[in-house]
């Protein structure tokens, strides 16, 4: 649906050039929902921006529905063009057009028919749930309610690609799930293909099938997010999935500890707790439980567990064995003292 090969985006600065973004790589299916994450300054913006050709690449290609936008210009481009819509994190709403004017002012441009706009405008309202607020100014409208009008426009014109820069950064958490709801409904209703741009890792693991890690406007790591959340290879991608799911043990609990911690994962529909039960009843070995959590990802389980086991080292290696051929992974998080 979407291919980046080897784009790279470089900006002439007075300082001297600063690449943006570095020889990157992204297959995006059609359908599907696709999360950029990286910190300030990583190149994610840049890239998204040359998705559109908002930034014209300095290298390599960005091919949208079998068409290579950067062969493109003028009014091809401009057409190719009105099938990515976008939107940002501080919505950009006309202020002094209602909330109607801002939905048919993009209708307008592409010149939709005007005898339809009020049709048109009203649908897409409803879509997004704002029906009632059509004639009020944006100034009266939550921050939520703002980027629901910006979603709305972004939609007249069925596109095929929606982009969203930062979409959710500057609303509340709460806000923020409704408005990923509101994403998830627009792509499973519509098909529309997702690609969305992040410093979050929640908004993520909230709506995303796959992701790509960025650093230093290289792509770290990608795949599918259940993976990513299962066996992520990078320090940098570990952060950020701590940042939501985080398995800190106290140093004081620790301390208490004298057998070897581990570390368990397991994946889809595997019973982590069976496995771990059959485990303790097997071998003379005690487990004492640190941490544990199962986290839905794509409603799919991810379970992991932090434990300490006590026994004789024999019985405790046997029993790591044990596990290791039924979980998904096994990480020895510490020797024992
Ligand atoms: N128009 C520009 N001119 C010069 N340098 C730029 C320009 N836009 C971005 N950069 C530089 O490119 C690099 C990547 O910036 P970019 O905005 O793409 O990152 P980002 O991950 O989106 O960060 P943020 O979330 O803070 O926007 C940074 O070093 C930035 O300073």
């Amino acid at each position: 649906m979407i291919e980046i090969h080897n784009l790279s985006k470089v900006y002439n600065t007075k300082k001297g050039q600063v690449k943006g973004v570095d020889d990157v790589s992204i297959s995006i299916l059609e359908g599907e929902i696709f999360g950029i994450v990286g910190y300030s300054g990583a190149g994610k913006s840049s890239l998204l921006r040359c998705i559109n050709l908002l930034e014209r690449p300095t290298t390599g290609q960005i091919t949208v529905n079998g068409t290579d936008l950067t062969s493109l210009k003028g009014e091809r481009l401009r057409l190719a063009r009105l099938k990515i819509g976008m939107i940002f994190q501080h919505f950009y709403l006309i202020s002094q057009k209602t909330v109607f004017e801002n939905v048919s002012f993009s209708l307008k441009a592409a010149k939709f028919p005007a005898n339809k706009m009020k049709e048109r405008v009203e649908e897409l309202l409803e879509m997004v749930g704002l029906a009632d607020k059509r004639d009020v100014y944006p100034s009266q409208l939550s921050g939520g309610q703002k980027q629901r009008v910006a979603i709305a426009r972004a939609l007249a014109n069925n596109p095929a690609v929606l982009l969203c820069d930062e979409a959710t950064s500057a609303l509340d958490p709460t806000t923020t799930k409704s408005i990923l709801r509101l994403l998830k409904k627009i792509n499973d209703e519509l098909n529309i293909t997702i690609v969305l741009i992040t410093h979050e890792m929640n908004v993520v693991k909230e709506i995303c099938n796959r992701m790509a890690i960025m650093q230093d406007g290289r792509v770290i790591e990608q795949g599918s997010v259940y993976d990513i959340f299962a066996s992520p290879e990078t320090d940098l991608t570990k952060e950020f999935i701590e940042s939501v799911v985080s398995f800190d043990v106290p140093d004081i609990i620790l301390h208490r500890c004298d057998g070897p911690i581990v570390k368990v994962t397991f994946k889809g529909e595997v019973a982590g707790e069976g496995v771990i039960s059959d485990t303790l009843q097997q071998f003379n070995v005690k487990g004492n439980f640190l941490h544990g959590s199962i986290e839905y990802i794509q409603e799919m389980p991810l379970g992991i567990f932090i434990m300490e086991l006590r026994g004789q080292e024999k019985e405790v290696q046997s029993a790591l064995q044990y596990i290791k051929e039924r979980a998904a992974q096994v990480e020895v998080v510490r020797d024992g003292l």
